[in-house]
């Protein structure tokens, strides 16, 4: 199943009410918390997140950008937030949080920027219910997608095939009706939109397009599509390679 996540970083947060009901009908709240630390921007904290929960019917999928998520994202698992994603660079201990997330209640995910390897979410892919591959560097909405991140969605999928596991793969960073059936046919399945849904004049029309965008893929076949990909792309392993080390 396709799910579409609009992201609020590219709302107006004075009329954040308003605006979380021109995406009522999405699939989640993709709600962005930065520091100015881990990334050289700065949003807003748990108080707000609460009240986002307090309005919105949506569940609300949380991305931290945040040093030192290992103290402070087990406080995001309140009522109404389906699921907290913490960096892999900034935690000390991404299994001990994970498990930590599931023991409150809410699924735990990992999100790797451009620059990182994914070895080592490989090696633990069952202790997390989601992965994000950052297709652009963290900080801002607006930026362009990465298409030579689509080997790590490939490498993530093949794996939890083969576990023969449940996993959601959430892309985030300049997806558009263009780039989403690249990063399905790659593996993806969550699909995070800040500007693209926002950027309309009318997000629910939008939110419609990147649905039709995905399930097009999907019924098109993966496999046919990710050779078109690899064929257009040319696109190497090179992008799944290191380790979780910054
Ligand atoms: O995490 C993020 C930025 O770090 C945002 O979720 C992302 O940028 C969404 O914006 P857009 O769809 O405009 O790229
Ligand atoms: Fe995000």
């Amino acid at each position: 199943m396709v799910r579409i996540h609009p992201s609020i970083l590219s709302a107006d947060f004075v009329n954040l009410e308003r605006d979380l009901e021109k995406i009522a009908t999405a699939d989640g709240v993709h709600v962005d918390i930065m520091d100015a630390h881990f990334v050289p921007n700065l949003t807003f904290g748990l108080p707000m997140v609460q009240r986002i929960a307090e309005v919105t019917r949506l569940p609300l999928d949380v991305h931290l950008m945040i040093d030192d998520p290992d103290t402070w994202a087990p406080q995001y698992a309140i009522d109404g937030v389906e699921s907290v994603t913490f960096h892999a660079e900034a935690t000390r201990d991404a299994i001990a949080l994970a498990r930590e997330l599931r023991a409150r209640g809410t699924r735990a995910a990992i999100a790797v920027k451009p620059g990182t390897g994914i070895d080592r979410v490989l090696e633990h892919l069952p202790e997390f219910d989601m992965v994000l591959i950052m297709t652009v560097e963290p900080g801002f909405g607006g930026q362009a997608f990465m298409g030579e991140m689509m080997p790590k969605l490939e490498a993530l999928r093949g794996r939890a095939e083969e576990l023969g596991i449940e996993l959601a793969l959430q892309v985030d960073g300049g997806i558009t009706a263009e780039t989403l059936p690249i990063a399905a046919a790659s593996g993806a399945n969550v699909f995070v939109a800040g500007s693209a849904v926002y950027g309309h004049a009318s997000p629910a029309d939008r939110i419609a397009e990147l649905r039709a965008a995905g399930k097009g893929a999907f019924d098109t076949g993966m496999i046919d599509l990710r050779a078109i990909h690899r064929g257009a792309a040319g696109a190497s392993g090179d992008g799944a390679a290191g380790s979780l080390e910054r």
